[in-house]
């Protein structure tokens, strides 16, 4: 690429603003059809809406119940002086200033209400100093706008304060934690984080600066749109949607769905989003020399508005200018250049509804701005070299992992928690072209069943080494794929079950009593009374395709719904069925026989349409279907015609054969129940989901415990930590003889000795076989493995054997071809290092190095000399060397331990002596 070629990717949205920012993803000017335009806001519908933005304002925020959250006029401006001119006077107040914003307030201070002030000012990338006697009032910005330095924390708010906070947190709330206790005023407009419109301004109270309220009366005159006080008391109804003066409805309108798209991140998924893109910025800034973030402290840095200088202090005044209408005139990029009143470089929004991806395909686009610009500015000096982003990873960097699937908050904050760098968003499980150009720079992805795991997704996913389904199904993941390439799937198979369940006897209640459709029919003003006759499900049998996790709660539940219960599951042993109450039946005699048939079973080949068209026609007449597993397994077209025809009486499906269903032939039957995949969809199901796999993913990412995986054994936090020198040995005996061998491999054979052959064989077994492979194949690890060794048709086995001989535990490693057998044996000594001990039968004592050679020969004199003088010779030092013999004059064996690797020239040297019958230059991972 020359230095000026422009960059492949383009961000899919180019809206960086710092205000209005860019509208929350998925925004349709269509969703504000619900608007109640033309109807005064004090009519009930209006006003509802005002109290649902207070209220759902208040949830999302987490702000104190105590705390009173009002609707006021202009903005954040609007609502910041409110409070400054009904609050400020009562005390000695205390201006911090260290941007345009905090600056504009000084002015209000001092030049309006000629208020005694102390102002505290830092230059542009500073904070001021932050010392303050409490019972001043004090007067900040969270996030310096025009700066983007932010306050750290409000660890210098005293608790027992006398004065008031004053908090503009306008670019800060919904992307930052905001600590109520210390805020007892704070506001902010819509027009910011969540990209609302900027039409009006938030209010947050504390009950302290009510109490101010009341009890002081400033002694100017205030306008109206300022009063908060009648007769000395507060306006209660401002806190309750009835605002000062008339609100925009379409601006409500637009602040609710912004609302609605933010509930489904959670305060904690927003923040992670900002969070995510800030850092894709700073990792830019860190990664070049010639742009710097504006805040020199990294503990202040904005992750909403980021401001950018250029280190370049020789560069033109207008540089930045013509950087930023670069960027613009190419459409990648809009309203980047810095604020008018700061210093020169460009300002990005990083605000919630920015994508962090459209942040990270943007860099790039700066970098060659940038270049563009100064090759075009001649007199300047010469470009510096190119250097590719994102840089290559340090290994200490903290794993990272993308969640592309709504998954509850708790698991951002586990991977937080845990020091893994999260990037929560959940949009791009349903848009695979932009997973795809996001992978590449994520360890883990953690999923629901939004996100399709694909072969062509794992191929873009280099560093992928884990993906966690937050769920059970994981019919979304190409298991072979991840298997080849050596990614673990994980999925959490107890924590939705009961949820499962549950949902599958509500929509057995929901068909039974024909529910939803009399509930839209009372609801449409009908009171059809003798239309919804229902049955009972007392007495009636219900048959279970699947008695597993979930089929045997729902066989429990409808054991005490009094229901008689069969179940088809050719894995069901009888112990579990009379334990679960529960006849054991084939599923002939299930579909003869039920009343009711709920599926339990993973979507397979075998069980793919297991209610087909002719199995439906075996059901008993009058049955009832209930499909809360998978789509596909039971062929929708065929229900449709069999309820057509009255054979079946109804059916229930929460799951259907394409996801997500706009369409199904199911859709509009009568007495036809769905539900959009909402098996799991409980707060406590998906609490636990979340939790699960992003601690089972920490765990594997920063330990290697493997827990819940479908294609690695298990291994625990304490046995990964025991059995790590284990694991090591045996992948270096599997190196040892996958290196020796250059023909097909028939068979693997691993024995165990002694204390080892009680640890976890599975995974020791794993990383054998990987050893074995990685000498054809590099890119095979512990997980891909086994399978790789399937399909290579070898066979595996595995022996236990009580302790023999003089260790407490080694492992043998033998390897069958057609034309022979090799075996070596290894063991871990009291310092923890792996051992060779034993080599075609032949006792050794060598210690494992990178870098290895191996020789036999007929055992006689000068074979020592013969290598230490070839060695010296060539300039090779030899860290170790160790020999052993079968018997004296029969075999013998060299293995020296090489500081660096033999040249081809250094072995032919070897083999001119004659004295050796095969020289093999061997290397480890160690
Ligand atoms: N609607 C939703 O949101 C949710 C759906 N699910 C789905 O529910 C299903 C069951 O999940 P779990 O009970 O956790 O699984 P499980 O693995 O505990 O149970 C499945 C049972 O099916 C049996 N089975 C396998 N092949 C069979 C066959 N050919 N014929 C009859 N039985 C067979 C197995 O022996 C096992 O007992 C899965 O498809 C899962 O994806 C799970 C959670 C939420
Ligand atoms: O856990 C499962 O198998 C489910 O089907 C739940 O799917 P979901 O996480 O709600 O997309």
């Amino acid at each position: 690429m020359s230095d000026l070629t422009t960059p492949a990717t383009r961000p899919v949205n180019p809206r960086f603003s710092s205000g209005p920012c860019a509208k929350h993803p998925g925004f349709s000017l269509t969703d504000l059809s619900d608007a109640p335009l033309g109807r005064s806001h004090r009519a009930a519908a209006g006003k509802a809406k005002l109290q649902s933005a207070i209220d759902r304002t208040r949830v999302l925020l987490g702000v104190p119940e105590d705390y009173r959250i009002g609707i006021v006029p202009a903005s954040d401006t609007g609502a910041y002086e409110m409070a400054m001119w009904t609050m400020l006077g009562a005390r000695p107040v205390t201006m911090l200033a260290w941007e345009s914003f905090g600056s504009g307030w000084v002015t209000d201070a001092v030049k309006q209400l000629h208020l005694d002030v102390e102002v505290r000012t830092a230059d542009y990338g500073h904070l001021p100093d932050l010392s303050i006697d409490s019972d001043r009032d004090i007067c900040f910005t969270w996030n310096g706008t025009t700066s983007g330095v932010r306050v750290p924390d409000a660890d210098w708010i005293a608790d027992d304060r006398g004065g008031l906070t004053l908090c503009d947190a306008t670019s800060a709330a919904f992307a930052m934690d905001l600590p109520w206790d210390k805020l007892d005023v704070t506001t902010f407009s819509w027009q910011k984080v969540l990209g609302g419109e900027g039409a009006h301004g938030m209010l947050i109270l504390s009950p302290r600066a009510v109490e101010r309220l009341e009890s002081y009366t400033p002694a100017w005159p205030l306008p109206k749109i300022f009063r908060l006080t009648k007769g000395g008391k507060l306006i209660e109804g401002i806190f309750r949607g009835e605002t000062i003066n008339t609100p925009s409805m379409l601006c409500v309108e637009d602040y609710l769905r912004a609302l609605d798209w933010a509930e489904t991140l959670g305060l904690r998924g927003l923040v992670a989003r900002a969070d995510a893109s800030a850092h894709h910025i700073w990792d830019f800034c860190d990664s070049h020399d010639w742009i710097a973030n504006l805040a020199v402290d990294p503990a202040t840095r904005s992750t909403t508005s980021v401001c950018l200088r250029f280190t370049d202090d020789s560069l033109p005044e207008d540089f930045a200018k013509r950087v930023a209408r670069r960027l613009e005139a190419e459409g990648v990029a809009f309203d980047v250049a810095n604020y008018r009143d700061a210093p020169a470089g460009l300002r990005i929004w990083c605000g919630s509804t920015v994508e962090p991806a459209d942040v990270a395909a943007l860099l790039p686009w700066v970098e060659w701005a940038y270049r563009a610009e100064r090759a075009a500015w001649s007199t300047g000096p010469a470009v510096p070299p190119h250097r590719p982003f994102p840089i290559s990873k340090e290994p200490t960097m903290a794993p990272k992992v993308l969640i592309s699937d709504s998954l509850s908050d708790a698991a951002v904050q586990i991977f937080r928690d845990r020091s893994i760098d999260v990037t929560f968003d959940p949009s791009l499980g349903k848009d695979k072209d932009r997973l795809a150009q996001v992978i590449g720079d994520y360890d883990g992805l953690a999923i629901r069943s939004a996100t399709k795991v694909t072969e062509k997704l794992l191929a873009a996913a280099p560093n992928l080494k884990v993906v966690g389904r937050a769920g059970i199904g994981t019919d979304n993941i190409d298991k072979d794929a991840a298997s080849r390439r050596g990614v673990i799937v994980m999925n959490t198979p107890y924590g939705n079950m009961i949820t499962t369940a549950e949902h599958a006897i509500a929509m057995m209640f929901a068909v039974a009593r024909q529910i939803p459709e009399a509930n839209a029919s009372t609801h449409a003003g009908k009171w059809e009374k003798s239309r919804f006759m229902g049955v009972e499900l007392s007495g009636k049998t219900l048959g279970v395709i699947g008695a597993g996790n979930i089929g045997g709660i729902v066989c429990d539940r409808a054991r005490a719904l009094r229901m008689k219960v069969v179940a088809y599951d050719p894995f069901l042993s009888e112990e579990r069925a009379t334990q679960l109450q529960v006849e054991k039946v084939e599923l002939d005699d299930l579909l003869k026989r039920a009343d009711f048939i709920t599926l339990h079973v993973p979507l397979t080949d075998q069980t793919k349409n297991i209610l087909s068209a002719e199995n439906i026609a075996k059901t008993k007449p009058g049955v009832r279907i209930v499909n809360c597993a998978r789509g596909g397994l039971v062929d929708e077209e065929a229900l449709a015609e069999a309820l057509k025809s009255g054979h079946v009486a109804g059916a229930a499906f929460d799951v259907f054969a394409t996801e997500p269903a706009t369409a199904s032939p199911l859709f509009n039957l009568p007495n036809v129940v769905v539900t959009p995949h909402l098996g799991a969809a409980t707060t406590e199901a998906q609490e636990n989901v979340a939790l699960q796999v992003a601690e089972q993913m920490s765990d594997y990412l920063l330990t290697g415990a493997v827990t819940n995986a479908l294609n690695m054994p298990s291994v625990t936090a304490e046995e990964a930590k025991v059995m790590g020198p284990w694991l090591k040995v045996a992948e270096h005996l599997g190196a040892f003889v996958g290196q020796m061998t250059d023909e097909p491999i028939q068979a693997i054979e691993v024995i165990y000795n002694g204390s080892v052959a009680a640890m976890n064989l599975d995974a020791l077994n794993c990383s054998a076989i990987a050893g074995v492979m990685k000498a054809t194949n590099p890119d095979v690890n512990m997980v891909s493995a086994p399978l790789v060794a399937r399909e290579r048709g070898v066979e595996i086995s595995t022996t236990r054997q009580d302790k023999t001989g003089a260790f407490d535990g080694y492992i043998k490693l033998v390897v069958r071809t057609d034309r022979r057998e090799r075996s070596v044996a290894g063991t871990v000594f009291s310092d923890g290092k792996p051992r060779f001990i034993q080599i075609k039968g032949i006792n050794i004592d060598a210690e494992v190095g990178e870098h290895m050679l191996y020789t036999t020969n007929h055992d006689e004199p000068g074979i020592i000399g013969a290598l230490g003088v070839t060695m010296g010779k060539n300039g090779v030092n030899i860290a170790n060397f160790t020999l052993g013999r079968s018997d004296r004059d029969k075999d013998a064996i060299a293995l020296l331990y090489l500081d660096e690797q033999p040249s081809a020239g250094v072995l032919d040297q070897l083999r001119q002596t004659g004295l050796f019958r095969n020289i093999s230059p061997l290397r480890f991972n160690v």
